[in-house]
């Protein structure tokens, strides 16, 4: 560590999918080249967002400014910088975005082998409060050379080749799952580098935490209300802590570190859930699974899923191995 509090020998994002590339013989570096492009959209990201309250003194965000200029909303501004980083990495072919409705296509001059998904902002709603946000991204391989189409987006979690998330929380964090493993890395902000502080990052097989929008109960299937009511029950065993911040990265996160399971089922009136199959759900299926994880939709492993459109929605349960059991136990109950 220097005086500077800099450790230059401190394993860096960029470093660590560097010595990841490196494994891989004849890696072309195309995948390095697209990860980098995604750290610093999320650098940029992280920086509007902790300056957004500031921004916003000088015209409403979405709005015009006291110069005249146009102030973008931060989740505008974290879609455009995404498309930009990537399209001019020179790596993908594809990007499906939760802003645009329909696919991106990359021009042929700058076209490369990958598809990105992506959520390049999450939790919106808790902005304005200052309640941590995210984005969410999940890589997948072109299969053929053929010109890039829809059925290339449609890629079931399977195929997935690498995933990962931001989170903008009180300190930012970007968490990978390449390979088999899932590491996260902290933003230092004195030095603007991504540095390792998680390693090898692993799920434990139990939490002691259940994370689910009670506001919907009266919405829920009989089998999510007698699960969630047995994790309130004290004749059940210990009873669970409920916590539910509404920002999908925010937590995932927390059941990763801590353990525990977070739901976002069907309800009576969204009978496929909320969250979005493409850039929701198999990212972070594909994140909880290699870090030792489970990820249903209730039926069938998310990553088994096959996609049918773009922006389809899911049932997910995901989180410790044994809570994601539990929960399929009493579904599997009430099918009988
Ligand atoms: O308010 P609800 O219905 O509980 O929904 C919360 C969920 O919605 C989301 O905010 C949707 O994400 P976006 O902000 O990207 O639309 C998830 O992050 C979160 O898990
Ligand atoms: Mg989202
Ligand atoms: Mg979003």
């Amino acid at each position: 560590m220097s005086k500077h509090g800099f450790d230059s020998n401190a394993v860096t994002l960029t470093r660590f999918v560097l010595s990841e590339q490196s494994k891989v013989p004849n890696a072309t570096g195309e995948l390095t080249q697209l990860l980098n492009s995604i750290q610093t959209a999320v650098k940029v990201i992280s920086s509007a967002v902790r300056r957004a309250g500031i921004t916003k003194l000088f015209g409403i965000a979405g709005e015009t400014n006291v110069q005249g200029e146009e102030v973008k909303k931060l989740d505008v501004l974290a879609n455009d910088l995404f498309i930009n980083m990537l399209k001019s990495s020179y790596t993908v072919a594809l990007l499906i975005s939760e802003e645009n409705e329909t696919v991106i296509e990359v021009e042929t001059e700058q076209r490369g082998k990958y598809i990105v998904a992506f959520d390049p902002l999450d939790g919106s709603s808790n902005i304005d409060c200052l309640v941590s946000i995210g984005s969410i991204f999940a890589i997948m391989k072109k299969e053929d050379n053929s010109i890039p189409n829809i059925k290339d987006a449609l890629q079931p979690g399977t195929k997935v080749v690498a995933s990962g998330y931001a989170l903008y929380g009180s300190a930012t964090m970007m968490v990978l799952a390449l390979g088999n493993s899932v590491n996260g890395f902290m933003l230092d902000p004195s030095f603007g580098e991504f540095i390792l502080t998680d390693k090898d990052m692993r799920i434990p097989s139990r939490g002691k935490i259940y994370a689910i929008n009670e506001g919907y109960t009266h919405e829920w299937d009989a089998a999510v209300k007698e699960y969630v009511d047995n994790k309130k029950d004290p004749a059940k065993g210990k009873p669970y802590n409920a916590r539910y911040v509404g920002s999908m990265v925010a937590d995932v996160h927390r059941t990763i570190k801590y353990g525990g399971i977070f739901i976002y089922p069907a309800t009576k009136s969204s009978p496929n859930g909320k969250l979005r199959l493409l850039y929701e759900c198999i990212p972070m299926a594909h994140i909880i699974e290699t870090a030792g994880g489970l990820a249903t939709n209730g039926k069938i492993p998310i990553l088994q899923v096959q996609p049918t459109g773009l922006h389809q929605r899911s049932p997910i349960f995901l989180g410790s191995k044994e809570d994601v059991e539990d929960v399929l136990a009493v579904i599997k109950k009430h099918e009988l």
